[in-house]
């Protein structure tokens, strides 16, 4: 059904083979007899290449103004704005989701590198008085070096851009391992900076196997920074790695987030909001909600409710519009979210909807499972503790507000939240209280704009914070300056 073709490595601006003549198909999992593409599976051999280009590449690039390496990321973003159809189509492909979130989700990458594109004409220092009055102190930033951009299959095209786009604009070179399942998503990422003109071994990226190339990402002993979104297990293993050798290192991991539907909420929205925030993108969010504690006294609408409209969504290929919710990324992804919902069922949850594999034929092809709502979950059972990263939904009722923020904070994660209600000391107490890095009031855990800073507390981040403005934490050293005639 498809035309399938190989899509190389990026080293030193050129389009090469991996050494070790090895490629991975890249499958769809709505179909999964639809083969997207090949890519390569590479080894350290070709990491070493990339590397050895951005070392390279670097002490030029650096010297540029901010202003001329904003031009390349311009230029980067009208080629990709162009593209957006085909790259949107790309990605709902290799992952799932659907074409309308797809191509929302390059459209958002546009906009990141617009935003970062105009970065390079920002401040990026302060004065600070001297008590030396016949001198001058302040503060400039110096990029760190060749940083490494390790990125999972769930954000295809907005995670690499909030990435790369700040590390090149704050004057680093970059080597990036995208996810081996949305490899060809991000080949074409790529082409746009290649075509944008951006200096050979600026930008380099070897696809293959996490341990393998993400792990070598890590131990290099030229990589001076690494950024990573995944799990956390790999996320702490490549911080160990990172600390042991002394490089710089930034971790986006999991999250467990709650949604809190006070006595007082609008219940309409916030049902919307519990279907949007957890079961878009089939749950593959880190900032998906998974927890629903609703107060006793509206639990049983609510409930109806939402199990009334999660029963009508509609499972299938992105590619029809009439398509809802779309399969799980990978065959491991969609075997672990069927145990958690098995072992949900063991620890004594109720399910209320959903719970297994579709029965309908045309599904049998994908990896698809059905959205899914538990009811009598507790915070000691695994489904309210883990992070499931599908469509699964588990509802707790509580009694007063303190109580919802104490179990909502109840889990060793901290990266989004959210409360319905309308009453201005509720809000109050959740904004002070709540362990999350992003909270929401009448929204949805899920969403997060690109001007502000993203990130967790606890186990979800390594407690730095990407996009925005705070990127430059990361992505830059600060040097002070202390100038005298
Ligand atoms: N925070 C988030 O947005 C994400 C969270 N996850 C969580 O992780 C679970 C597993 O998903 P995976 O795709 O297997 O995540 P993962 O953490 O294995 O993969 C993320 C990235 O790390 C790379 N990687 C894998 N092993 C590595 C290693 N040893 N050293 C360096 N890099 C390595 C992968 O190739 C990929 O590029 C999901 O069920 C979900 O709970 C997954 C993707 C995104
Ligand atoms: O909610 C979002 O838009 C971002 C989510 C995210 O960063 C993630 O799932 O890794």
């Amino acid at each position: 059904m498809t035309i399938e073709q190989t899509y190389l490595n990026y080293i030193d601006g050129k389009w090469s083979p991996s050494l070790t003549g090895r490629v991975t198909a890249s499958i769809n999992p709505a179909n999964t007899n639809d083969i997207v593409g090949y890519v390569q599976n590479s080894d350290e051999a070709d990491l070493e290449l990339a590397v050895s280009a951005a070392n390279r590449a670097k002490g030029a690039w650096r010297k540029l103004s901010g202003a001329a390496r904003g031009d390349y990321l311009f230029k980067a973003a009208n080629l990709l704005e162009s593209r957006i159809a085909d790259i949107g189509e790309t990605m709902m492909r290799e992952m799932g989701k659907t074409l309308a979130e797809c191509k929302g989700e390059t459209a958002r990458g546009v906009a990141i590198l617009r935003y970062y594109a105009g970065e390079g004409m920002r401040k990026i220092g302060d004065v600070i008085p001297s008590t030396d009055n016949e001198a001058m102190m302040f503060t400039t930033r110096v990029p760190l070096g060749v940083v490494g951009v390790i990125t999972p299959w769930n954000f295809p095209v907005a995670i690499p851009m909030w990435k790369m786009a700040p590390a090149l604009i704050y004057g680093n070179t970059v080597v990036i391992k995208p996810a081996i399942e949305t490899s060809i998503t991000a080949a074409k990422l790529l082409a746009c900076f290649e075509e944008a003109g951006l200096p050979p071994g600026v930008i380099n990226m070897v696809t293959g196997d996490g341990a393998v190339i993400g792990g070598g990402i890590a131990r290099h002993p030229d990589i001076q920074g690494i950024t990573f979104t995944g799990s956390n297990k790999v996320g702490k293993q490549i911080g160990q790695t990172a600390l042991s050798r002394g490089a710089k290192f930034q971790l986006e991991m999991g999250g467990k987030n709650p949604l809190i539907v006070a006595e007082d909420a609008n219940l309409d929205l916030a049902v919307e909001a519990a279907i949007s925030g957890g079961l878009k993108s089939t749950g593959q969010k880190c900032t998906a909600t998974s927890r629903i504690l609703v107060h006793a006294s509206v639990y049983e609408t609510f409930r109806t409710k939402l199990v009334d409209q999660v029963k009508q969504l509609k499972l299938g290929n992105g590619n029809d519009s009439a398509t809802w919710m779309g399969p799980c990324a990978n065959e491991k992804q969609r075997d672990t979210v069927l145990s958690y919902i098995n072992k949900g069922i063991e620890e004594g949850a109720s399910l209320l909807c959903g719970g297994g594999i579709p029965a309908d034929e045309e599904l049998k092809i994908g990896y698809y499972v059905q959205p899914t709502v538990f009811d009598g979950v507790t915070s000691n059972m695994t489904i309210a503790q883990e992070e499931i990263f599908g469509p699964v939904l588990a509802l707790v009722p509580f009694d007063n507000l303190e109580e919802a923020i104490s179990l909502a904070n109840d889990v060793e994660y901290g990266l989004s939240a959210s409360i319905f209600t309308q009453n201005i000391r509720n809000i109050l107490a959740f904004i002070a209280d709540m362990d999350a890095g992003l909270v929401r009031i009448n929204a949805e855990t899920a969403g997060v704009e690109l001007q502000a800073p993203f990130g967790g507390m606890k186990q979800s981040s390594s407690h730095s914070r990407e996009q925005g403005q705070a990127a430059i934490e990361f992505f830059t050293s600060i040097k002070t300056v202390f100038l005298k005639a």
